[in-house]
């Protein structure tokens, strides 16, 4: 069993080890020494350990899980020294491999984009580049998408802000629906049952389009025409592509900055 070692416990390395828990691992888990409520939390419920030093999680795990704040990392990568055991799983949005192999002097780095969701071990679990081993350990939190090239991956990284969104769109029409009378738990079921329909039945017909699926819902004369109409006037989805391009545009900014 290869213990783990969590460099940074930060919301998304936070929500992969009471994924890995709640998966099964049982193998030991240990915590850089950290003031944060959340590594404290993992101590006491999630049977994780927290250690001495930054150096001593190092060297007491093979696989480590890097997650700390961006202003944080050079100054967690200056207290460590990696050995040819290591791997090198970074949660870190916009920090390249090559980043990472300056930083942390190994080049057996993986990246990992992830969601919330990782904790009800639901993922969408995305790798980079793919890694037997470390899809093994991350397995249990959802489904794995390995990309072998790493602007592929930036992809994925704006995917990840995509999902925060969402939860934005789902509060807005809750709201509108709690506006008209509902009990907000009932409208909550109802926005919710709404999208996670959606996602279950485009799961189930993989071969249609989104929008092959989408129009045949929406044809003429039908009431979700009429509401499609409405937000294609307000071009809503071109706003939806404007704030991936912004989120891209920085990951990529973030890689020249580095170089
Ligand atoms: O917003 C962020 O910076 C992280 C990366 C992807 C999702 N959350």
């Amino acid at each position: 069993m290869k213990a783990i070692g969590v460099l940074g416990v930060g919301a998304l390395t936070e929500k992969v080890v009471r994924g890995l828990r709640r998966g099964g691992r049982r193998a030991p888990i240990y915590l850089i020494p950290h003031n944060s409520h959340q590594a404290a939390s993992l101590a006491r419920d999630f049977d994780c350990e927290i250690l001495e030093s930054n150096q001593a999680v190092v060297e007491a795990a093979q696989v480590l899980l890097l997650g700390v704040r961006p202003e944080n990392l050079k100054s967690l990568a200056l207290s460590v020294d990696l050995g040819p055991q290591h791997w090198l799983v970074s949660f870190m949005a916009g920090v390249s491999h090559r980043d990472l192999l300056r930083l942390f002097g190994t080049d057996r780095t993986i990246r990992s984009m992830l969601s919330y969701a990782a904790e009800t071990n639901d993922a969408t679990v995305v790798l980079n580049p793919s890694n037997a081993k470390v899809e093994k350990l991350l397995s249990s939190l959802g489904t794995l998408l390995a990309l072998e090239h790493e602007s592929h991956f930036e992809l994925a990284t704006v995917a990840s802000c995509v999902n925060g969104w969402f939860y934005f769109l789902l509060h807005d029409l809750q709201r509108w629906v709690a506006d008209k009378g509902l009990e907000p738990e009932q409208s909550r079921a109802l926005i919710l049952g709404s999208l996670s329909d959606c996602v279950e039945y485009a799961k189930a017909n993989q071969h249609r389009p989104f929008a092959e699926i989408g129009r045949s819902i929406t044809t003429a004369e039908t009431f979700s025409s009429l509401g499609l109409e409405m937000i294609g006037l307000h071009q809503s989805n071109a706003i939806w592509g404007a704030a991936c391009d912004i989120v891209l545009d920085a990951l990529i900014e973030r890689h020249l900055r580095a170089d």
